[in-house]
Formats: structure tokens, sequence, C-alpha cells
């Protein structure tokens, strides 16, 4: 066939003709009428109407009209249009089968039947219907595989392609189709979100925002249960952790409603923090919990560390600066049936661990769980292990502190370096003072941005650090004992 539709000017026009040369073709023949027109050109290929099936193959067939470009107020009606899809005539005594067999080049759009009426009169047993194929997988009857083609002679189906006409309205384009057509051309159109109950939670760039209000009924209409769309206006800088964040569509409830790892929180989204990419994190360290253990979460949020300890059957003292994440962490506590378990605290992380777990710590030390420390706090958290130095003042025993009842710690942490794991370990060393060397480990929790990973560094707190320890002291023998039996 003749290699372009209609001939392009100049190479940089290629995005807006039908078959570029060096590009393939970019846009659907309808948009390619329009595009020609408005620019006077003439087609070279004048047996335009009907279009040969060939021509369906367009991979810009589905893309809206090009009137939607620019459009900041959402014109639902303006994305209808009607397009040329083929499709195969199939009795219907063999529908099923053909359907099944064909599955993977039927047409597939959101809320488009595949099979519809092939509108020709009924006729003796010879009923038939049309199955709609995919435009781009089939572009004429020699595009069939083996597969397809043993299967329409098995079932005795022409392999003739018809012509059927689709209208196509906003409904059958996804979110990403929609945007990409309204949103300046060649601009990245992002539709990403994270979801949090009924919030879709965006982060637009700066040339998304003239469309913001479009984007966000675009995104509640597209995705089922999103009834509010919000946009975050400021980076995550503040005390709390928490997103300043304007409504974008739907309903201004910010009262979420959130199941992780089949634990149900509620909280403000708006004035707490929550991050649904976490829930993989809560569950591996709630996985290493065992009942009877003490979890000392200090930057506890609304309790995704602290309820499942709870639940798993710990004894939790949970603890958050932000009042508003402190009253939901106790809302959860209650909504959970675990408060009898839970101790909540509404303070500073180093008030928390120099008042409530130091005065606590000793005899929980000394009981039968395991005694787990959570700071989840990554751009702050290692500094505050400084406060663990000496916290417990001497040691009790003189020495004969078992090394297994010592605080396990999972402390997290952002790094940009080039090692994340050695920065990670450096920097809690030098907040605790002491090397940590060949009793720790450190895991990469989640990539952040470009070259920032969130880490956590795991490692038992050593008995130099919880306690003033002359330097005289040898290790005892009776020690050493302890750490074998471990
Ligand atoms: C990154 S969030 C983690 C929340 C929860 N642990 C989680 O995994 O989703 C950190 C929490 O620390 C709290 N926070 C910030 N500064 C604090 C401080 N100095 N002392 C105690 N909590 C603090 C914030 O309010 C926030 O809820």
């Amino acid at each position: 066939m003749t290699a372009w539709l209609f001939r392009p000017r100049a190479h940089d026009l290629c995005s807006s003709v039908t078959f570029c040369m060096s590009c393939g073709f970019t846009l659907s023949l309808q948009e390619c009428l329009q595009v020609a027109d408005s620019l006077g050109w003439s087609p070279l290929w004048q047996s335009f109407s009907p279009p040969p099936l060939h021509a369906m193959a367009d991979p810009g067939l589905y893309r809206p009209p090009p009137a939607v470009r620019g459009m900041t107020v959402l014109d639902r009606e303006a994305f209808t249009q009607m397009i040329h899809v083929p499709a195969l005539r199939v009795p219907t005594t063999v529908l099923n089968k053909v359907v099944k067999s064909l599955k993977k080049i039927a047409l597939q759009r959101p809320g488009i039947k595949r099979v519809v009426d092939d509108g020709q009169p009924v006729g003796g047993s010879g009923q038939h219907r049309l199955l709609l194929l995919d435009p781009h997988c089939v572009a004429s009857a020699e595009s069939f595989g083996h597969e397809e083609t043993a299967a329409l002679t098995a079932f005795g189906v022409s392999p003739e392609l018809h012509r059927y006409e689709l209208q196509l309205t906003y409904e059958n384009l996804k979110s990403e189709e929609v945007l990409r057509a309204v949103l300046p051309e060649g601009q990245d159109v992002t539709s990403g979100f994270s979801r949090v109950g009924h919030i879709a939670h965006m982060n637009l760039r700066d040339h998304q925002l003239p469309y913001k209000s479009l984007i966000g009924q675009v995104i509640m209409d597209k995705n089922p249960g999103v009834t509010c769309v919000v946009n975050k206006t400021n980076t995550i800088d503040s005390t709390y952790r928490n997103f300043q964040m304007e409504v974008l569509a739907g309903e201004s409830n910010m009262v979420a409603k959130v199941r992780e790892n089949g634990v149900l929180y509620e909280f403000d989204f708006s004035r707490v923090y929550w991050n649904p990419r976490l829930s993989t994190e809560h569950e591996r360290v709630v996985s290493l919990l065992r009942c009877g253990d003490i979890v000392l979460d200090v930057f506890a949020g609304v309790g995704p560390f602290a309820i499942p300890a709870a639940r798993r059957g710990c004894v939790v003292l949970a603890n958050d600066l932000n009042p508003e994440a402190h009253r939901w962490l106790q809302h959860n506590a209650r909504l959970n049936k675990v408060d009898a378990a839970i101790t909540t605290f509404n303070l500073d992380g180093r008030e928390f661990l120099r008042g409530p777990a130091r005065e606590r710590l000793p005899g929980l030390m000394r009981g039968p769980g395991a005694v787990h420390v959570v700071m989840n706090l990554p751009a702050l958290a290692l500094d505050f292990l400084d406060t663990f130095r000496g916290l417990l003042g001497p040691e009790p025993d003189q020495g004969l502190s078992c090394e297994a009842t010592m605080p396990q710690v999972h402390c997290y942490g952002f790094s940009k370096e080039d090692d994340p794991q050695q920065d990670m370990v450096q920097r809690a060393e030098a907040s605790l003072g002491v090397s940590l060397q060949g009793r720790c480990s450190v895991h990469m929790v989640r990539n952040v941005a470009p070259n920032k990973e969130m880490m956590c560094v795991n490692f038992r707190m050593p008995r130099e650090v919880l306690y003033t320890i002359s330097n005289s002291e040898e290790p005892s023998p009776k020690r050493q004992r302890c750490e074998e039996t471990e």
C-alpha cells in the first residue's frame, strides 16, 4: 500500500500525519482527515471510503477527537466518535467456542460488548452474530494466526472480515487515554495516584495544574469507589508527616476507612500520616513478633505496627507526637478491640523513651517476651537513637545481663548515598556511639524517589549503650553462656 496517506511537509510534522516514513502512523483516519483539511493537504490515496480493513490497524484508532485537546472543564460528550472495527460473522451455534478461541484478538474496551447483532434478517437456522475484533491485532484476513485460522476452519466460520461502525464514548476510554488527549501534546500524562479508602491522592506536576479539576474528575469517573480526589500541595516535611491537600473533585470528606493486612483503620487523612506503600513493611515487622512480646512503637502514627502487634498477642506501648494521630490510634485500638493491650502516649519520641519507656523497660526486659522498639520516622529516627545512651543507668546485674534480653530495634531512615546500607549503619553507629559491625542487618524498604531509598536497620541494642558501664568491666563467663543459649 501507499507508504503515507498524506505527505508530510517536514519531518517535524510527523506527529500530525497518519503515516510517517520514520515514525509509523500516529493518528486515526478521522483525525488525519481533520488535520489534513486544516493544513490544506489533499489525500494521495483517494479510495478512502469505505476504508479497507488494513487501514483499521491504525494504533491511534481509539484516540479521542482532537477537539478535546486543551479542555479544562470535562465535557464527556466531546469524546464521542464513530470508529470502524473489523468483525467476524459467526453462527450463534458455535459463538461461545469461537469467542473463546479468538479471545486474544477480540475487541476489549471498557463498556463495549464484543458480540453484537449482525443487523441481518434472521433466516432459517442460519442465525449469526458479529464478533468484534481488535483492529490493532487484525488488519485483514491474513492477520489470523495458525491457531485462530484452525479454529475458524473447525467451526465453519468464514474468515471474511466485516466492517462494523462502533460508537466510542468517554465511558469506553481509559483515564490515561482521556488525559493524553486533553493535556498538551508531548507532556507527561501521569494519572497515577495512591488510594487511601475512598480518597485518590495525586501529586500533580506544574504543567498539569491548569487541568487539575478535569484530572480529578476523570480519576473519579474511572475508578469505582473513589469519591474524592486530592492533590498534595506541599512536600512532606511537616513535623507530623501529613500533607497539605486540595480537593480536586468529589466530596471533601477526609475520614478514610482502610484495610491493611486484614486490619481496619480509620483516620482523617488530611491530619495524620498514612502511606499505603508501607503495608509490606508493616507486615514484615509484625511477622517477626511472637505472642507475649513487647512492642515500643516510638512514632506509631494511627497504629499500623501497634494494632496488628496487639492482635498478635503482644503488649504494646505506642506513642505519637501528633495529637490527631494519637486520637486515631486510640480509636483504631478500640475499633480492633485491642485497646486493653495497647497503652498510648502523646509525647515527643525522646520524652517517651526517657519517661514511660525507661520506667517500664527493666521490668519488661526481665519478662518472658522479647522487647522490640519500632522507630518509623525515616527523616529523623536515626538521630533519636542517641536517647538510648545510658538510658537505664548503671547495669543492675553488674555485667550479668543477658544480651538476648536487650531490645531488638527496627529503625528507619532515608538514604541518598551510593551505598545506603553502609550509610545507615554509619549513622546509627554515630548516634549510638558504638560500632554495630557484625551485629546489625539492613534492608531496603522502598525506593522513595530517584536516588532516595527508605531503609531499615535492625539490631539488638548493645548493652554498653543502654547501660552506663564502667570501662574496667570485662565480659563475664556467665554472660557468654547466656549468649550461647540464644
Ligand atoms: C512516618 S510516620 C510513621 C507512622 C506509622 N508508624 C507508620 O508506619 O505508618 C511518623 C510519625 O511520627 C510522628 N512524629 C513526628 N515527629 C515526632 C516526634 N518528635 N516524636 C514522636 N512522634 C513524632 C508523626 O506524627 C508521624 O505519625
